[in-house]
């Protein structure tokens, strides 16, 4: 199986899982990241919209949100890094590329933690995400240009054992789930 097979075989399966853990959510994820987050206060941070069986960090955004500057992701092309455009809580928000949705007049920042969603993690710290290579492009730039903390963001039942890897993977530095802070 090539690499680019394997890892559609990979989200194949973690789409189930993930499912299957959004259909079980009690909401219990947004306290775990907010315990995480009490520690950076002030720190600039981006969240994200969450989309299909995405865990919700909404609530723990805005509790942020009242210490410091909080931004969600906005794809601006292509094979480019996202851009991160502040958000406040109840804002006029806007659809955007692949339904996530965006603020309607943008107001980039650049975040230093990076609240990152998945759809599968290691207990080693790589991710698996969609497929767009998004938050890679992303985190190596911001890795390039100064301090960034990658927080992956997922339930407990998105662990894999393994992940197909490839060299332009970058890693997590935290993840937290429902359950726990797992530091790499
Ligand atoms: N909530 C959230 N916002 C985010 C991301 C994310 O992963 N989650 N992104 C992180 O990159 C960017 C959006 N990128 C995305 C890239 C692909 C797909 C996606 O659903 N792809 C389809 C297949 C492609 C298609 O529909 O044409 C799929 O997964 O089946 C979703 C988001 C920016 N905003
Ligand atoms: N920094 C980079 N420079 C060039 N290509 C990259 C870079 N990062 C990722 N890519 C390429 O983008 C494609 C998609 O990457 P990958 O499958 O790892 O995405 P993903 O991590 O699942 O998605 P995302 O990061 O958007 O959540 C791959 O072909 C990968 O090699």
């Amino acid at each position: 199986m090539s690499l680019a097979e394997a890892k559609i075989e990979a989200r194949k399966a973690a789409r189930v899982r993930r499912r299957a853990a959004h259909a079980a959510d009690v909401g219990a994820g947004a306290g775990r990241l907010s315990e995480l987050l009490a520690g950076h206060r002030g720190v600039p941070l981006s969240g994200y919209m969450p989309i299909q069986s995405e865990i919700d960090p909404i609530p723990a955004m805005a509790e942020a949100a009242a210490w410091g500057p909080v931004a969600i992701p906005v794809i601006e092309a292509e094979a480019e890094p996202l851009q991160f455009a502040l958000w406040e809580p109840e804002m006029p928000l806007v659809d955007g590329p692949f339904g996530a949705r965006i603020p309607q007049s943008p107001v980039f920042i650049r975040p230093e933690i990076l609240i990152v969603p998945l759809l599968a993690f290691t207990r080693e710290g790589s991710r698996l995400g969609y497929g767009g290579g998004f938050y890679d492009r992303t985190l190596q730039a911001l890795r390039a240009s100064g301090p960034v903390l990658a927080v992956g963001f997922a339930y407990a039942a998105q662990v894999a054992e393994a992940l197909p890897f490839d060299p332009n993977d970058e890693p997590l530095d935290l993840l937290v789930t429902e359950r726990e802070i797992i530091s790499f």
